[in-house]
């Protein structure tokens, strides 16, 4: 690593441990956690994330309308639907980013996502990805593993210790799973997108998220990285619950291996459920998404 880069490193490490210190003194994510929750989900009914009849009015428009959705605990499911159907207003709601006008969301049986800040849903265990990957340029693969191994509320403390050889070992098996083991000391700013994307995920899985939004993961990708990527998500399922919302069709049969269920949003709500073949040869999805 060059001295610039190691610099610029050690500048967004104290810039990030500025912003951690910031957090601890107003209502951070690790105060936020006893303060409101004091209690871990339940997920003994094995349902992981409950959705019932949420509305989202933006200016009269409603851009979810009645949504009702249930997620099982280590389940894999793919959202799909035409443009403006509600998909992003309603990650946005998983995530506190919006709040609906109407309805319950909870986070196994015992959490109410709707009293929760966005912080503090993060801090429960729901991770998410956006579209355009969000790493630190300038720091290496490893390093952007780091950081984010760090803002972690358990590992807060370290910040500029050491690693544990339990945490170098974390660090290493993301490395192998998202495919960026031999990348560890490239600067990130030097990935192609789809390594972006991966080590994006990285990212999100060293704070153990329960449950994981990724919202068109594979959007810019070459189909080989579609493929790894499909295969990266595969290995992911059971250990985490998986909402992908996707317009790939390509990937989401992959994802789906045949039998598993998509749903399709319209105008909202729900239009269908079911295997993929199944909705594909539903008129109505048809009509309103696939025929288009
Ligand atoms: N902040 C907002 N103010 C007003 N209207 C909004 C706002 N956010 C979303 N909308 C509208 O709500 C509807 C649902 O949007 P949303 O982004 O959730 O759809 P989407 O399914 O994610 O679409 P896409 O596939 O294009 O990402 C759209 O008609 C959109 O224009």
């Amino acid at each position: 690593m060059t001295p610039e880069l190691q610099q610029a490193g050690a500048a967004k490490l104290a810039e990030f441990a500025a912003k951690s210190a910031e957090g601890q003194t107003s209502g951070d994510r690790s105060a936020g956690y006893g303060r409101v929750l004091g209690a871990e989900p339940d997920f003994a009914h094995g349902v992981a994330l409950y959705l019932d009849d949420i509305t989202v009015t933006f200016d009269g428009f409603r851009a979810l309308n009645a949504l009702s959705l249930a997620i099982n605990v280590g389940e894999l499911r793919c959202i799909i639907g035409p443009n403006g159907a509600g998909k992003t207003t309603m990650m946005d709601v998983i995530t506190g980013k919006t709040r609906p006008d109407a309805g319950t969301a909870s986070f196994g049986s015992n959490i109410d996502l709707l009293r929760l800040r966005e912080n503090e849903i993060a801090q429960i265990g729901i991770g998410r990805k956006f579209q355009k990957p969000t790493v630190v340029e300038q720091l290496s693969v490893f390093e952007n593993l780091e950081l984010a191994l760090k803002a972690d509320r358990r590992a807060r403390a370290s910040l500029f210790s050491r690693l544990t050889g339990a945490q170098l070992d974390r660090i290493g098996e993301t490395l192998q799973l998202i495919h960026l083991l031999p990348e560890a000391q490239r600067t990130a700013g030097l990935l192609s997108h789809g390594q972006k994307q991966w080590l994006e995920i990285g990212m999100l899985l060293m704070q153990e998220p329960k449950l994981l939004l990724l919202d068109e993961p594979v959007a810019g990708m070459t189909d080989e990285e579609t493929e790894r990527t499909a295969e990266l998500f595969l290995s992911l399922e059971g250990k985490h619950s998986l909402v992908v919302v996707e317009h790939d069709m390509k990937f989401v049969d992959q994802l789906t291996e045949g039998w598993k269920k998509v749903t399709v949003l319209h105008e909202g709500s729900v239009l269908a459920e079911g295997p993929l073949s199944e909705v594909q040869a539903n008129p109505k999805v048809v009509e309103v998404y696939l025929g288009r």
